[in-house]
């Protein structure tokens, strides 16, 4: 064989992965099909979205916030197209990065299409229309997801778009109808709502993200609405029409009445599916799933021992850094290590701003596996940092075992969540108590002190209001 490990896909898990099989003298070979590494994550995924988060958010506190702390400014103007020029310009940036620790490393970086011939040899087919073949004692399928849509939605990627086109806008739209309020939608939806757009959200569910604890998502609404966007919950879209300078987008009302909302663009933020087009699975007998997601064991086996699979086009949930996680863990598995990933323990963070972020246990969870817990929260009103930031809405909820005490869930929402979130996951991997979390000093005045002040509340009702 000519590689030790073949890598198909350079987004985070594929790359992390690649790194790490290197760094522990696997030879290793990365197949990407794309011009430049980093897969959705890098390109039209978590730092593009998070550049132009950023951006927007300037512009609103520039126009919103700016004049009460003192400052004032006369003739602002969102200029969209150099936002975006800025975003590509951070997106290039950071793929350059990966493409110098491919290079590091020694990983072979191959551009073109991979797919299976037999379970050890992979044919990449490049964008010239040449083909490459190549062998591997292991191969690791990292070729992640993409958008997903229903055929009443057609997709034309002009007026309907996904978040790989809401990421390019060239102008600010004036009435933008996201279908779906998870976190893709709630992101691309607060930017453009804070741009100055109408936003509509239109969600089956019967609230914003829904599977986070029910809290958070209420609280998401609340600041959400006061961006002047509004709420279609348990509404159904049954149509989506470009109609040329518009979109009609047919809905069913929870009542059974239909109703019809026009924009002028529609995001489709309804999930993204595993993609294993052209890998040709058949070829190796690697088997996938009823949703299309490759089967993989505890060890991230496929059906085939040599063959392997992480991120997003495996089970569970569909974030870089589980990805990362677990391309490092095939990585050390295939030299014979016993890596660890706690998979209860991966945060998921909601960059709008103020941020939500959380980890472990859900209050839903908890109640329908019977856990005994107590809750404890804690308001960013309340807190000295907060007020002086005027970043006020949010708070931190935690959940603690009733009778041990033990950490079961952290869910917060508020200015820097998902920097805070860090300190309970590590918490939570050592199985720390709320208690033990309450009497470690925090700096004040600091947003961290109102997890330290949840963690109180959730002891003995000991919050103290600051
Ligand atoms: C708008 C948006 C925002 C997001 N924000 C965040 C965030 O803030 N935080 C977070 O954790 N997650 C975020 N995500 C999710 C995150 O991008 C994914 O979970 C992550 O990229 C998955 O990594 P991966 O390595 O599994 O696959 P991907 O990043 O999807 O990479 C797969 C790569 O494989 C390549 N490929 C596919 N098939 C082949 C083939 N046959 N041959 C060669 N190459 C192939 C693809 O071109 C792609 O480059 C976001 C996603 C979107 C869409």
């Amino acid at each position: 064989m000519e590689y030790d490990v073949i890598m198909i896909g350079s987004g985070p898990g594929g790359y992390t992965g690649a790194i790490r099989c290197a760094q522990l003298g696997l030879k290793t070979a990365i197949i990407e099909k794309y011009p430049s590494l980093g897969g959705t994550c890098l390109n039209v995924g978590c730092i593009p979205s998070k550049a132009l988060l950023d951006s927007s958010e300037h512009y609103y506190n520039a126009a919103h916030t700016f004049a009460e702390h003192g400052i004032k400014l006369e003739d602002l103007k969102v200029d969209l197209p150099q936002m975006i020029a800025r975003k590509t310009n951070v997106v290039d940036q950071t793929t350059k990065g990966i493409v110098f620790l491919m290079k590091k490393n020694k990983i072979d970086e191959i551009h073109g299409v991979g797919s299976f011939v037999d379970p050890h040899t992979i044919k990449i087919t490049k964008a010239d229309g040449s083909e490459q073949t190549i062998t591997g004692k292991n191969i690791i399928i990292a070729t992640g997801s993409k958008p997903m849509s229903f055929p009443s939605m057609p997709i034309d990627k002009k007026r309907v778009i996904t978040s790989t086109e809401a990421l390019t806008l060239q102008e600010v739209p004036k009435h933008l109808i996201v279908i779906g309020a998870g976190v893709i939608g709630a992101e691309l939806g607060s930017v453009y709502a804070r741009l100055g757009a109408k936003v509509s959200f239109v969600e089956f569910a019967d609230s914003m993200i829904p599977t986070m604890d029910k809290t958070m998502g209420k609280e998401l609404q609340k600041v959400i609405k006061k961006l002047g966007a509004d709420f279609y919950f348990s509404h159904k879209v049954t149509k989506v029409e470009n109609t040329g300078d518009e979109v009609v987008v047919s809905v069913d009302t929870p009542k059974g009445e239909q109703i019809t909302l026009t924009g002028d663009y529609c995001l489709v933020s309804v999930g993204r599916r595993a993609y294993t087009d052209g890998l040709n699975l058949e070829a190796a007998g690697v088997k996938a799933d009823n949703r299309g997601r490759v089967e993989v064991d505890d060890y991230l086996r496929t059906n085939v021992p040599h063959i392997y699979a992480l991120g997003d086009v495996i089970r569970g949930a569909m974030l870089a850094h589980k990805a990362e996680e677990e391309g490092t863990f095939i990585a050390e598995t295939i030299v014979g290590q016993k890596p660890h990933i706690h998979y209860r323990l991966i945060p998921g963070v909601v960059y709008t701003w103020p941020e939500v972020a959380a980890v472990g246990y859900t209050e839903e969870e908890v109640k329908q596996e019977g856990i005994p817990y107590k809750v404890g929260s804690f308001p960013f009103k309340a807190l000295g940092r907060a007020r002086a930031s005027m970043d006020v809405d949010g708070l931190v909820k935690v959940l603690a075992h009733k009778e041990t005490d033990e950490i079961l869930g952290v869910h917060m929402i508020g200015a820097r969540a998902a920097d805070m979130i860090a300190e309970a996951v590590v918490a939570m991997e050592f199985r720390a108590s709320a208690e033990d979390v309450s009497r470690m000093s925090h700096a004040h005045p600091t947003y961290t002190e109102a997890f330290k002040e949840a963690c109180l509340a959730a002891t003995d009702n000991r919050a103290i209001n600051m």
